[in-house]
């Protein structure tokens, strides 16, 4: 763990530390000018770093890595759209032969790379290690320690990797797969839920057909009379931001525990000595309290006919249950909460069945939140009032049936910051189901991992340091990426905005007034708009000035008092919701201003038709989830990047060679 992230964690509670972490990892610049650092004089220029950011060139990895299976680029890969074809639509760009391209590249990479001198190779990962990493740089430099830190691959070093049969060509890619929801593979009960939630003439978007090929298709089943030994899989399912990947890893998770359900494998009886009254048999891990509870909300909603009991352990701010109860209250504390949804009780109510004997089968949480209920909240020894309570007695969750785990968001799970916490909680649901494995999350030859459980990573971006991590660890790692990975949305239209008043806030009052003007005048209801800032002060400053100006808005930042309260109430409106019953927020406002900690995973409704970035990206992973929070499954959407003085146009320039 950084000493950034150390810091953090001893001089609160654990529970409490989790948005600390989460903003040490979102907003590290701004501590860092805190504790004295100035940024480096030699750091390109603002716009070249955009321009950098946005284009990133440069050599390919050599080192081994699992298959990978890349959908072809069709027009059906652009976003999830609500196709009524059900065959196979047409290429719109001739399909490429990816094998010769591929080794074109490959060719060209090795004879730039035969002549580069050692000093050039230095130079080289140094000015990457500024464009895309630049904040984590900041960090390394205040540390003083230096990590191989490189730049985000781009989309031909991902191509480099396909594994297709040369003798294929892309279409007969395209027709090995699933190109509707169809009942098999999928259990009929999920697929009427699917055709509930995104229409009848859905289509499975290049992740999810990748998905319901690769996972779904190949799922064990139980041979009775037979003894099996069952085979655990990883797979990493890599896209870009809406094009659907939840529901890519939803689909088997779910599919396999309701099959392994009516048909168990011997291995699967409840232990009979756990000690603890929550025992999930699939956990998804997410970063931010906000994800979690999202997901969950989709997962009961994909389940629903097929009736499994989906939670999530949400809230990190309320006292922990285990340190002052006995197991069988404890037991009846939580059966209470899941059932009724007791006020100010730590776990959320998001079981959709009521409580009975029945284990949950899903929980969704953040891996430090795991970590607390399995350890106890002052697991790392920081309790401020008693060693005693150190070590919880009774742990709130069993892990000795965990058959699934999914870690959403790997990129910023398996970061450095994060990483620990993520690795000490994979050791302990291993050694939970009889697999000891000591881990060094520090190194970087440690050998392949083999956990007793599936495990699916899910990312938009992959960063150098996640590749490298996953090559290491992973190397038989199933990889599934969309050809459109790295990239923007297609629906996603790119504005800039240069400063014309002398003052920022003023420039996003007036383009937050004409966004509305033209929804006025063309007869649509307002649109809902997602300010990102870099920092908690700024987001705080603007939202004062447009409250004042007689914009209502919602301020969002890691340590608010709104993120607090154990439930996603403080993003009505915002948020998509799984059921189409659930109120719009209607009478909240329509403006959202927060930092890059919403900027995640979350799936910001088809309302929210613009985000606004309001200080200069930091870099491209940055710029592509913000603005990938609209133009969300296929929907329209724009990004207003908002430049200095006088740079609007050039940057205007720079946004349009950031390819589609
Ligand atoms: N096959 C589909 N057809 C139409 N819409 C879909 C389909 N699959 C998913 N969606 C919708 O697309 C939206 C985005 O899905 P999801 O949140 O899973 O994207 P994501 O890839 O995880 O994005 P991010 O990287 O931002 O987390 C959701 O609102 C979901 O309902």
């Amino acid at each position: 763990m950084s000493v950034l992230a150390r810091n953090l964690v001893s001089t609160s509670t654990l529970s409490t530390s989790c948005p600390n972490i989460v903003s040490s990892y979102f907003h590290s610049s701004s501590a860092l000018q805190k504790k004295g650092w100035r940024p480096n004089p030699r750091r390109p220029s603002a716009r070249t770093r955009l321009v950098n950011d946005l284009n990133p060139k440069g050599a390919s990895s050599s080192r081994g890595h699992g298959k990978l299976e890349v959908a072809p680029r069709t027009s059906t890969s652009k976003a999830p759209t609500r196709q009524s074809s059900s065959a196979p639509r047409n290429p719109t760009v001739a399909p490429r032969d990816t094998s010769f391209t591929s080794q074109r590249k490959n060719e060209k990479l090795r004879r730039k790379s035969s002549v580069i001198t050692a000093t050039q190779v230095a130079d080289r990962v140094k000015s990457s290690i500024e464009r895309d990493f630049a904040p984590h740089l900041s960090e390394e430099a205040h540390e003083g320690r230096s990590a191989p830190y490189e730049r985000v691959r781009n989309r031909a070093d991902i191509e480099d990797k396909l594994v297709t049969p040369s003798s294929k060509s892309q279409s007969e890619v395209l027709q090995s797969l699933p190109n509707a929801f169809e009942s098999p593979p999928l259990l009929e009960g999920m697929v009427s839920s699917l055709h509930n939630i995104l229409g009848r003439a859905s289509r499975p978007t290049p992740i999810q057909a990748l998905s319901i090929k690769h996972i779904v298709s190949n799922l064990e089943v139980h041979i009775p009379d037979r003894v099996q030994e069952r085979r655990w899989n990883q797979f990493l399912l890599a896209s870009e931001t809406g094009s659907g990947k939840s529901f890519a890893y939803m689909l088997p998770l779910l599919q396999d525990l309701k099959s392994t359900e009516l048909n168990p494998f011997p291995d699967q009886a409840r232990p009979k000595q756990s000690r603890a009254p929550l025992n999930p048999r699939a956990i998804i891990l997410a970063p931010t309290h906000e994800l979690s509870r999202q997901l969950t909300s989709f997962a009961k909603s994909l389940s629903h006919a097929i009736k499994l009991r989906i939670m999530s352990a949400s809230r990190a701010n309320t006292p922990n249950i285990s340190l002052t109860r006995s197991a069988s209250k404890m037991a009846q504390d939580l059966e209470r909460i899941f059932s009724e949804g007791e006020a100010g009780s730590e776990m959320e109510v998001t079981g959709q069945m009521n409580a009975g004997n029945r284990d949950t089968d899903v929980l969704v949480s953040t891996p430090m939140k795991l970590l607390e209920m399995l350890r106890g909240r002052y697991w790392q020894g920081d309790d401020p009032r008693s060693a005693r309570m150190t070590t919880p007695k009774k742990p709130e969750v069993g892990f000795e049936r965990v058959e699934w785990v999914v870690v959403d968001e790997a990129d910023v799970l398996f970061d450095p910051d994060f990483r620990d916490f993520t690795q000490d909680l994979l050791a302990d649901i291993s050694r939970q189901r009889g697999h000891p494995r000591s881990h060094d999350s520090g190194s970087m030859t440690a050998s392949p991992i083999h956990y007793p459980f599936h495990l699916v990573l899910t990312t938009a971006t992959i960063p150098a340091m996640l590749n490298t991590y996953l090559e290491t660890n992973h190397p038989s790692m199933m990889r599934l990426a969309s050809p459109n990975l790295h990239r923007l949305p297609r629906t996603l239209k790119r504005e800039t905005v240069g400063q014309s008043t002398g003052n920022r806030n003023a420039d996003v009052e007036k383009r937050i007034r004409q966004v509305w003007a033209e929804d006025a005048a063309e007869g649509r209801e307002l649109s809902r708009i997602v300010v990102f800032c870099n920092r908690s002060t700024k987001v705080q400053d603007l939202c004062a000035y447009l409250e004042k100006e007689g914009v209502k808005c919602v301020e969002i930042t890691s340590t608010g008092e709104a993120r607090k309260r154990g439930s996603n109430k403080h993003l009505t409106g915002f948020l998509k919701s799984a059921s189409p019953a659930t109120a719009d927020g209607t009478d909240v406002p329509r403006v959202l201003v927060t930092t890059s900690l919403l900027s995640r995973g979350l799936d910001f409704a088809p309302s929210v038709s613009h985000v606004f970035i309001l200080d200069e990206p930091r870099n491209k992973v940055d710029f592509l989830h913000r603005a990938g929070r609209t133009a969300r499954a296929g929907l329209g959407g724009t990004v207003v990047v908002f430049g200095k003085g006088g740079k609007a146009a050039d940057l205007d320039r720079d946004l349009k060679r950031v390819r589609h």
